[in-house]
């Protein structure tokens, strides 16, 4: 059993069986058709504690219940019942940027484009028909279709802050991501454009919270209006920092009652708690993130911003490997590639590129020596070739490798490097069997996520950053942006985040993958 599966449990009496999920995504189901008895699957693949009935006629119903439970996204009023609301500053209509609303907000003329709040967008799209179809996702053994609802992001008719009563935040924690500086325009733009004149970045991730040499930086349309036209942050970014108990003490002085937090998976985990330690304090504050991580290991979105830009990046990388290791008699490229626990980026750009022939996920086991290994397969490749490509990710492949047992200051665990390993092996390999092999290693790492996010990502990023601005507007608090089905989505935190998201080895992009690459199993 791939170790790295999450596994459902399925009560059937008082037998207790576990299936693993094969990193569906989102309810994957592994249940045997003699199964009467089950128990909810959630949306992110694991088992709920609600136990379900699937011979009870009425299990759907309960199942889209609980569903909605999971998925309502927090709002002001559920502390605050008596919040009051006033209408939209934001509309579609454009104002003259200077004007001050001096006789009141403009609630009397007619704005439009404003979403409803019992708007909903579908999270999944596909009926499988059958648990077998391939990376089918299925709640119950006949795999039946069970409608699932998010909530449609986007400006709302009634807003609860009054602009000129908001100081927001930005924050940008984790690794660099491209796109974050679009992220951050958008979102002081669309700020400005509520009316909101007091905007600050806190500098350097969660670290800017407590570290007293560190200022605010004060930011405006005028300030970020060229930012996008470079990678990074505008703001840095940092790993580690503050308890956040001390990021929420520092909130209250400094007087922040919007915060914007821009991070992947471990960023978002302090954002909920932020959020969680402002309802308990009762602090009337909307904390709002947008998921960055060129691992895209977020789950339940399309994607996440600034990782097609990080495709690009890394298949440029394996374009310089295949021109070396083709130029070269009997010459072999390989490449690492970021990722950490998820192998989209080393998938993606061997699709992207064309140019693979091995691509190494860390979803995926394989052997090096063996009969079927992967080192075995290269001599075919540079006997039936001439020259081959390799592709692996960092997060492949940790069993061969020396283990650190150290961890960065966010407490991620710091891998043992694969591809250096595999790039020895090789070399050890086609010596020991008297092949000439020219091998080369290229390790593009931060040279894929330190760049400018590209056109799609750059329109990614705007809508998300838009739609930030909106959801903490419409009074939300512990929500993320998503694009969910090519709509945009607010979710609350804890459904993103509850692991990271992986490449389906039984998915049909795994398998497109392999039809490119044309590898065969190394186990
Ligand atoms: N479980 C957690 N609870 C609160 N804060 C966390 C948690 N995990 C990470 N953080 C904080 O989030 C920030 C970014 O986390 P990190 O894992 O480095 O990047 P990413 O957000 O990209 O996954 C760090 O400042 C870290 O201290
Ligand atoms: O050297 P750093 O900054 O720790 O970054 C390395 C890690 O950052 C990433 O690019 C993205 O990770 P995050 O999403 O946690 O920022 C990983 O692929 C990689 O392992
Ligand atoms: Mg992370």
């Amino acid at each position: 059993m791939d170790s790295l599966s999450p596994v459902a449990t399925f009560s059937l009496g008082c037998l207790k069986l576990a299936f693993p999920l094969r990193h569906r995504g989102s309810l994957g189901f592994a249940c045997p058709r003699s199964c009467v008895k089950g128990c909810l699957v959630s949306a992110h693949g694991r088992s709920e504690s609600t136990a379900i009935e699937f011979s009870d006629p009425g299990w759907k119903d309960k199942y889209r219940r609980d569903f909605e439970r999971r998925f309502n996204i927090p709002h002001l009023t559920d502390v605050f019942p008596d919040a009051e609301s006033i209408p939209s500053t934001f509309c579609l209509k454009m104002r003259t940027p200077t004007e001050d609303f001096v006789d009141g907000y403009p609630s009397d003329e007619e704005w439009h484009g404003y979403i409803n709040n019992n708007d909903r967008v579908l999270l999944k799209v596909i009926h499988f028909s059958s648990p077998t179809s391939a990376g089918a996702e299925c709640i119950d053994p006949d795999c039946s279709w069970v409608e699932q609802w998010v909530h449609r992001a986007g400006p709302r008719e009634k807003i609860y802050f009054k602009p000129e009563e908001v100081k927001a935040a930005i924050v940008t924690c984790g690794g660099l991501c491209p796109g974050l500086n679009d992220v951050i325009r958008h979102i002081v733009i669309t700020l400005e454009i509520y009316g909101v004149k007091n905007i600050v970045g806190i500098p350097f991730g969660y670290r800017g919270f407590s570290d007293k040499e560190l200022n605010e930086i004060l930011l405006s349309r005028k300030v970020v209006q060229n930012i996008h036209l470079s990678g990074g942050s505008l703001l840095g970014v940092s790993r580690g920092g503050p308890d956040v108990s001390d990021i929420v003490d520092s909130m209250q002085e400094r007087g922040i009652n919007m915060l914007f937090v821009l991070g992947g998976n471990g960023t978002h985990a302090g954002a909920n708690a932020i959020h969680n330690e402002c309802r308990k304090r009762r602090l009337r504050v909307a904390v709002v993130g947008v998921p960055k991580t060129i691992d895209n290991d977020i789950l339940l979105m399309d994607k996440t911003f600034g990782f097609d830009t990080a495709v690009e990046a890394a298949q440029r990388a394996i374009n310089s490997a295949y021109i070396e290791a083709h130029s070269a008699y009997h010459g072999i490229g390989i490449v690492k590639l970021m990722g950490r626990s998820s192998g989209f980026i080393a998938m993606h750009a061997a699709l992207a590129s064309g140019q693979v022939d091995i691509c190494l996920i860390p979803e995926v086991p394989f052997h090096l020596h063996s009969p079927h290994g992967v080192l075995k397969h290269l001599k075919y490749l540079i006997e039936t070739k001439g020259s081959a490509v390799l592709c692996v990710a960092e997060g492949a492949g940790q069993n061969f490798v020396e283990k650190t047992n150290a961890k960065d200051a966010s407490g991620n665990i710091v891998l043992g490097d694969i591809g250096v390993h595999i790039q020895q092996e090789t070399k050890k390999y086609f010596k020991k069997i008297g092949i000439h092999a020219d091998v080369k290693y290229i390790d593009p790492t931060y040279m894929i996520r330190a760049c400018r996010a590209n056109a799609s990502d750059g329109i990614l990023c705007t809508v998300l950053g838009q739609n930030a601005v909106h959801g903490a507007f419409a009074g939300y608090s512990g929500i993320t942006v998503g694009l969910c089905n090519t709509h945009y989505v607010y979710f609350p935190i804890p459904e993103v985040i509850a692991y990271p998201r992986a490449v389906d080895p039984n998915s049909r992009m795994w398998h497109r993958c392999l039809t490119s690459t044309g590898q065969p199993d190394f186990v």
